[in-house]
């Protein structure tokens, strides 16, 4: 009903903030867009889910998340991927891992701080009823 939609609106609009703020951040930058196939041709037989932050700020806006939860499960897979594909002990590959563990503890710390324990617990009761 309408006092549900309320709160989506509202967690969608936390989400964007978040998005949005990881986007503005250098360290970043690699995360932004989709991992280019031209550029990177193997890419896709080695990571089954891509994902980025654009690709996450399209989501939201399909109203693909009614929790954090699964906003947080697709943001994972932006760091998990960059571990996977980028394991080797040469210093590029060091890089771009250092940056995932960032991005990663970035997500956990802002999530930890701004997020109203008592909030997500509503939209997970509105997932559990649809
Ligand atoms: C993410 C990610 N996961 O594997 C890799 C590898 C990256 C990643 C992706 C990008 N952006 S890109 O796919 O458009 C690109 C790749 C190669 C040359 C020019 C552009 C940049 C970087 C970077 O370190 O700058 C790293």
């Amino acid at each position: 009903e309408e006092q549900e939609e309320d709160v989506l609106r509202e967690l969608r609009l936390f989400l964007r903030n978040i998005t949005e703020r990881l986007s503005l951040d250098r360290r970043f930058k690699a995360f932004t867009k989709p991992v280019d196939i031209e550029e990177v041709p193997d890419y896709l037989m080695v990571i089954k889910k891509p994902m980025d932050l654009s690709t996450l700020l399209t989501n939201i806006d399909q109203h693909k998340y009614v929790t954090v939860g699964e906003f947080m499960a697709d943001a994972d897979f932006i760091w998990k991927n960059a571990l996977e594909y980028n394991p080797d002990s040469d210093p590029m590959d060091r890089n771009i891992r250092h940056r995932a563990c960032a991005l990663k503890d970035t997500v956990r710390a802002i999530i930890r701080d701004e997020l109203d324990e008592d909030f997500e617990r509503v939209c997970e009761e509105i997932r559990e009823s649809r």
